[in-house]
C-alpha cells in the first residue's frame, strides 16, 4: 500500500458482531465517515429478514453493488469511508473489491454463544436473532490473500475499535 493511499474499510462479520457500534467508534477514532450497510438494503431485503428468512445470494447482490459503489465514490473523492457490511462470503467481498480494489476488510470475530448473548439484549429494526445460525453457516473467513484483519470482539467496544484502528494505521 502506498503512503498516499487511504483505503476504505469494510467492517464485516455476522449479525451482532458489533459492526454498527464498533464502526461508529472507529469512525470517531480515525475521523473517517461511517455508513451503516444495514441502511442500504432494499426494502424487500429488510422485509424478508423481518419475516424470519435469511437473504440469499440473489437478494444480497444489489446491496453489495451499492456498497461497492459507495467505496468507489469514496476512492474517487480521495476520502475513505468505513462501511458496516456483513460481507459473509468471499465472492461478496469480490463484488466490493471489483469497485474499489484497495478496500480493506476488518472481520469482527466472536463465537456463537457470545454473540447470541449480546443479541438477546438488543432489539433491531428488522433482524431476528433466529437468523444467527444461518449467518455463521454462510460465513467464509478472510483468506490469507485478502487484505484485512481479524479482530477479537470479546473486549469492550472501545478496545475493539482501537485494535482495528491500530491495524489500519499500520497499513498506511
Ligand atoms: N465489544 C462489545 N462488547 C460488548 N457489547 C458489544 C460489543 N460489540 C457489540 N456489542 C453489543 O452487541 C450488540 C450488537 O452490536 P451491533 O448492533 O453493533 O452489531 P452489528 O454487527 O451491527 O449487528 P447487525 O449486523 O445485526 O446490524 C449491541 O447491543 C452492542 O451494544
Ligand atoms: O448479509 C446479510 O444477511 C445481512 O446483511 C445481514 O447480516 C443484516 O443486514 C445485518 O447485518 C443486520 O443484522
Amino acid at each position: 500500500m502506498s503512503a498516499n493511499t487511504q483505503p476504505s474499510i469494510i467492517l464485516m462479520g455476522v449479525q451482532g458482531s458489533g459492526k454498527s457500534e464498533v464502526g461508529a467508534a472507529l469512525a470517531a477514532l480515525l475521523h473517517i465517515d461511517f455508513i451503516d450497510g444495514d441502511d442500504l438494503h432494499p426494502a424487500a431485503n429488510k422485509e424478508k429478514m423481518r419475516s424470519g428468512h435469511a437473504l440469499n445470494d440473489e437478494d444480497r447482490l444489489p446491496w453489495l453493488k451499492t456498497i461497492g459503489q459507495r467505496t468507489r465514490e469514496a476512492a474517487a473523492a480521495g476520502k475513505p469511508v468505513i462501511i458496516a457490511c456483513s460481507a459473509l462470503k468471499r465472492w461478496y467481498r469480490e463484488v466490493i473489491r471489483h469497485e474499489a480494489a484497495d478496500v480493506v476488510f476488518v472481520h469482527l470475530h466472536g463465537d456463537y454463544a457470545l454473540i447470541e448473548a449480546r443479541l438477546q439484549k438488543r432489539s433491531h429494526e428488522y433482524m431476528p436473532t433466529t437468523l444467527l445460525g444461518s449467518q455463521f453457516d454462510t460465513l467464509e473467513p478472510l483468506a490469507a490473500w485478502e487484505a484485512g484483519v481479524v479482530v477479537d470482539i470479546n473486549p469492550p467496544i472501545t478496545a475493539v475499535a482501537a485494535a482495528a484502528g491500530e491495524w489500519y494505521q499500520n497499513q498506511l
